[in-house]
């Protein structure tokens, strides 16, 4: 399915062109109407991927069989991750077999480029879950922001007063992650804002299901994240918050999410139980409970080398900023972060050929020969993070 086409004008080794393969017999008649538009194919093993679907004027999604060689059956994956909007052509290139970063054309810079994982650590998870076919959607973003945060600590420390000084202040930067719950809702919660509130019976199914990055049973009730959670946040183009217990933060640390881990200490018990009867949310019952189990929290929160970081929340506005700072987005650092375009403005037409961990978009002119200017460059050496939130550490430069 790669193709030749002739040494790069750079001056290395040549490199193999995996631009647009539309018209492949048998795929197109395969799929029909289905994938009319644009699509490409990539072989790894045994296995074609073919990616495609929508044109200019269709609103259909970009969407992923696979031919498996092997029984010489066409497979429908289930395919997580946000799929990408129809684009006017994309083109695929494997990396290390495990995933394909594909380059859309004339779309936003938010949204081309992106990465169909095949067999990462979260693709392999949900495989296992499934016992099924899945492949996942995960863009790409330059650089090393974006990391997701995970707050922790226990019942009363101040978790959900710090997260929402974070989310006044910077509204555009920090998406909260909403989490599933199957306790009741408190008086002023609402449905779909502070949790998405459901039954015992429906979340077990739908952990079964594998809908879910990380759950657990806290304080008698079941609390989860989706990954649709932590979508909805990562599309949004904002940095992913999550309040979770530690249990939750020991398997986000184990997943492929890749979060800052941030641990909130309470200056003595004493005070963590004053500001948990001072909420007046809880019965007396549920008060002990919470700071029974805030005993085994603090002991395993201090010493597991789960947590990135140790805040205590004495004077809450000293906590706020060492948070803040912690975070990198105190003083003058938080207005360039917020500038901080995290997408890659690539002209509308353009060829792609890759060279080691290096892809290199030409679109100088359609013959490569002639362009020896305009070149984008994509640096993937370094790829953090993926699916269920982005693909951090794509270093782009121009070559003039
Ligand atoms: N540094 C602080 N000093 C005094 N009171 C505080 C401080 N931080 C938070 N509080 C108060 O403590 C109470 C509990 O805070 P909060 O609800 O944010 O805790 P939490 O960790 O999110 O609890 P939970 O895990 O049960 O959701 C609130 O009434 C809040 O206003
Ligand atoms: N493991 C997870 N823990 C979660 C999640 N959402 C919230 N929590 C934790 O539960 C307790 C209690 O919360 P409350 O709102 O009932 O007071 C607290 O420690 C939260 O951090 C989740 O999705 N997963």
């Amino acid at each position: 399915m790669l193709h030749w086409r002739h040494s790069c004008s750079m001056g290395e080794a040549p490199a193999f062109i995996v631009d647009d393969l539309q018209n492949q017999i048998g795929f197109e008649n395969e799929f029909g109407s289905k994938f009319k538009g644009c699509k490409t194919t990539t072989t790894i093993g045994d296995k074609t991927y073919v990616i495609g679907g929508g044109n200019d004027e269709s609103t259909l999604p970009v969407e992923v069989r696979i031919f498996d060689k092997a029984t010489g059956n066409w497979v429908t994956p289930i395919v997580l991750g946000s799929k990408p909007n129809s684009c006017k052509g994309l083109s695929a290139i494997s990396l290390n077999d495990d995933r394909i970063l594909i380059v859309k054309k004339g779309s936003a810079p938010d949204d081309c480029i992106l990465f169909l994982e095949l067999d990462t650590w979260f693709v392999r998870e949900q495989k296992k879950i499934r016992g099924t076919e899945v492949v996942a959607w995960s863009k790409g973003v330059r650089g090393d922001a974006e990391k997701p945060v995970v707050i922790s600590g226990p019942s009363g420390v101040g978790k959900g007063t710090l997260i929402s000084m974070l989310m006044k202040e910077f509204p555009s930067m920090f998406g909260f992650s909403v989490s599933h719950t199957t306790r009741a809702p408190r008086g002023m919660e609402e449905d779909g804002v502070h949790y998405h509130f459901t039954e015992q019976s429906i979340m077990e199914k739908e952990i079964k299901d594998g809908k879910f990055v990380e759950y657990a049973s806290v304080h008698g009730n079941l609390y989860g994240t989706s990954i649709e959670a932590v979508e909805v946040v990562t599309d949004a183009g904002k940095r992913c918050i999550l309040d979770i217990d530690v249990q939750g933060a020991r398997s986000v640390r184990a997943s492929s999410l890749e979060a800052i881990l941030i641990f909130i200490c309470p200056p003595s018990m004493e005070e963590l139980e004053t500001r948990l009867r001072s909420r007046r949310t809880e019965t007396e019952e549920q008060i002990l409970k919470r700071l029974q189990n805030a005993e085994v929290e603090m002991e395993q929160g201090k010493s597991s080398g789960i947590f990135d970081h140790i805040l205590y929340n004495d004077n809450l506005d000293d906590c706020y900023e060492s948070l803040k700072k912690l975070l990198g987005i105190d003083g003058a650092a938080a207005a360039t972060q917020i500038s901080v375009p995290q997408g890659i403005d690539l002209p509308a037409d353009h060829s792609v050929s890759k060279m080691d961990n290096k892809i290199i978009i030409n679109y100088g002119t359609p013959e490569l020969e002639k362009a020896s200017k305009s070149l984008i460059v994509l640096d993937v050496s370094s790829l953090k993070g993926g699916a269920p939130g982005r693909t951090r550490g794509l270093d782009v430069y121009a070559i003039d």
